[in-house]
């Protein structure tokens, strides 16, 4: 690995098409496919839909939370999965919203982000609530190691709304100015979820990726993600995951539908 992540996810994006798939091994979906809700249930369902996307889908992000349930026996899962996925050639970011002072925060990012740790992935997704400046280490480390972080600005759930339009601007303005001086997609990006009537910010000035899940289950589409992004569609990454995890034998297919829908929107 020589290249910058924000490098990396462009070429990966330019070559497969703009899709992220999560993988949420959830009880209600671990159900739907008729496994037990437990860790040998949970392996199951990771490795086939890891196995399923793998060389379809720009990137890759499990759900921490659907891992962490099972505690050592869950993260183990994890840890074997990363690594896999990226063999394979996928861009992974672990969804793990991690967010601390910056000594803890220091903790955080030499487990997700510093290559050679069991579960270091491409990116992370950090939450910015203690302050934008808190996040500075986790982006040092992210640097130092072609890594990226994904920092929640607008998030898909409903309640997130009065908040975070309160200080968006805040974390907008702190992630361009973290991208600054690159030429390419920065590796500092931003959660933007697919879901919303409009962003309310100026995104142009962003020079990293916007990771945008809530396709499908939560209401967004290629379509609406395309009108929400219009002056900057080319950094737009969007995220699927429960609409395309409901049935084994399916997921590769579904996947290929969003994958392409998303091409036809995006790069239309
Ligand atoms: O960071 C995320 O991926 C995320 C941000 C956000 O604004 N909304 C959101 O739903 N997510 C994650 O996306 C996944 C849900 O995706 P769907 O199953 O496609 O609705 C979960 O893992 C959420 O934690």
């Amino acid at each position: 690995m020589s290249e910058p992540f924000g490098v990396r996810l462009r070429a990966q994006m330019e070559r497969r098409g703009p899709l992220c798939v999560g993988i949420d091994p959830s009880p209600a979906l671990l159900t739907a496919w008729g496994l037990d809700d437990s860790p040998a249930g949970l392996e199951r369902f990771t490795f086939t839909v890891a196995e399923a996307v793998s060389g379809v889908a720009a990137a890759v992000k499990p759900q921490s939370a659907f891992f962490e349930r099972w505690g050592s026996r869950g993260v183990a899962v994890l840890e074997r999965v990363i690594p896999s996925l990226r063999e394979a050639g996928a861009l992974v970011i672990l969804d793990v919203k991690r967010g601390d002072i910056d000594s803890t925060m220091a903790g955080y990012a030499e487990a997700y982000l510093e290559q050679g740790s069991p579960m270091a992935a491409d990116a992370m997704t950090v939450s910015p609530y203690l302050g934008f400046g808190s996040l500075a280490g986790a982006i040092t480390t992210a640097r130092a190691n072609d890594a990226g972080v994904f920092v929640l600005a607008r998030t898909s759930n409903p309640e997130a709304l009065t908040l975070q339009s309160a200080v968006a601007d805040q974390i907008f303005e702190g992630v361009a100015a973290a991208n600054e001086g690159e030429d390419d997609l920065g590796s500092v990006g931003v959660v933007v979820g697919a879901t919303l009537d409009k962003v309310g910010h100026p995104l142009d000035r962003l020079g990293g990726p916007i990771l945008s899940p809530g396709l499908g289950a939560q209401g967004g589409s290629p379509s609406a993600v395309a009108r929400l992004f219009s002056g900057v569609r080319h950094a737009v990454l969007p995220s699927v995951s429960r609409a395309v995890l409901g049935d084994p034998s399916r997921v590769r297919s579904q996947v290929e539908r969003y994958r392409d829908e998303c091409v036809e929107h995006l790069r239309g």
